[in-house]
C-alpha cells in the first residue's frame, strides 16, 4: 500500500538541505538492497538548490556513484549544453562533481542530437534507452527515487494542466506549446512517473501554496498533474512553510 507523507520545513534553504540528505540516504539504502540505484532528476529552481546541497554534503561520499543511474523526468528541448537545459543545470551543479560512470548518465535528447529538431523522435529515442535498461520485457528500469518540482499551475515534470500530454499513455512524450518556456520539451508521462518506488514532490514559496493545497485535497490529474502523482511505495511532499500554507492540518506530519 502506497503512503503519502507531507513534510514541512522552515524555508527553501532548509528544504534543499533536507532533500539532499534524504537523497544521499535513499541512494545508500538502494545500493545496500539492490547493488545499484536509479534516480530521476528534474529541473527548476528548487532542483538546482538541491543539486548544490548534495554537492556540498560530506556524506555524499558514502554513495558509490559509479553504480548510480541518472535519468531525467523532463527536459527542455534545446541544443546540448544550452544553459536552460535541465541536464546542463544538473551537470554544472552536481553531476560534474561526482565520480559517476558516464555510461550511466542518461540525459534526454537535445535538439541538435541524432534526430535533429524533432522532439517526437527524441521522445521515442529516450523510451528506447529506458527500455534497454529495463529488466526483462519491462518498458522502464527501476527508479528508486524520482524528484519533481511543482509549478504554480500544478504541473510536474513537463506534464501541464489541460495539455494533451496528460492523456499520454506511452512512457515518454514530446510536449509542444508548454505554457512555461521554452515551449518544446520532452517528458516522462504520468504512467511512467508513477512506476517509481518513491516520488518526491519538492516545492518552496508562497506561489506554490494553491497548487500544493489542491493536489493534496484530491484535485483531478488532468486539471492539476501534481494530484496524479503516486509513488509505488511512497509519495513524499517536501515543502517549505510558505508552500504548505494551504495544506490541510491533517497532512502536516512535521513541524
Ligand atoms: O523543466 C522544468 O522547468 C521542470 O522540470 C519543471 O517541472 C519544474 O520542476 C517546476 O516548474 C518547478 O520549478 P521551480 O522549482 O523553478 O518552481
Amino acid at each position: 500500500m502506497s503512503e503519502t507523507v507531507v513534510e514541512v520545513h522552515a524555508d527553501p534553504s532548509v528544504l534543499a538541505q533536507v532533500v539532499a540528505a534524504r537523497l544521499v540516504v535513499k541512494l545508500i539504502d538502494a545500493q545496500a538492497a539492490r547493488g545499484t540505484a536509479g534516480v530521476v532528476l528534474t529541473g527548476g529552481r528548487i532542483a538546482g538548490a538541491v543539486f548544490l546541497a548534495v554537492r556540498d554534503l560530506p556524506a555524499r561520499d558514502a554513495v558509490d556513484w559509479s553504480r548510480v543511474d541518472v535519468w531525467w523526468g523532463d527536459e527542455r528541448f534545446l541544443p546540448t549544453g544550452h544553459p536552460e537545459r535541465n541536464e546542463t543545470q544538473a551537470r554544472a551543479g552536481l553531476l560534474d562533481h561526482l565520480p559517476l560512470d558516464p555510461a550511466r548518465i542518461h540525459p534526454m535528447p537535445a535538439s541538435d542530437g541524432p534526430d535533429g529538431d524533432d522532439p517526437e523522435a527524441g521522445a521515442a529515442r529516450y523510451a528506447q534507452t529506458l527500455a534497454a535498461a529495463a529488466p526483462g520485457t519491462a518498458d522502464l528500469p527501476h527508479f528508486d527515487v524520482l524528484m519533481l518540482g511543482v509549478g504554480e499551475d500544478g504541473h510536474v515534470a513537463s506534464v501541464f494542466p489541460e495539455h494533451p500530454v496528460g492523456y499520454e499513455t506511452r512512457p515518454v512524450s514530446a510536449v509542444r506549446g508548454s505554457p512555461k518556456p521554452p515551449p518544446t520539451r520532452v517528458t516522462l508521462t504520468l504512467p511512467a512517473i508513477n512506476t517509481a518506488e518513491e516520488i518526491w514532490l519538492v516545492a518552496g514559496g508562497a506561489d506554490k501554496a494553491r497548487a500544493v493545497g489542491m493536489a493534496l485535497a484530491g484535485a483531478g490529474a488532468l486539471q492539476l498533474p501534481a494530484a496524479g502523482v503516486h509513488g509505488v511505495e511512497r509519495t513524499r511532499w517536501l515543502l517549505d512553510r510558505a508552500a504548505a500554507a494551504e495544506v490541510k492540518p491533517t497532512f502536516r506530519s512535521l513541524r
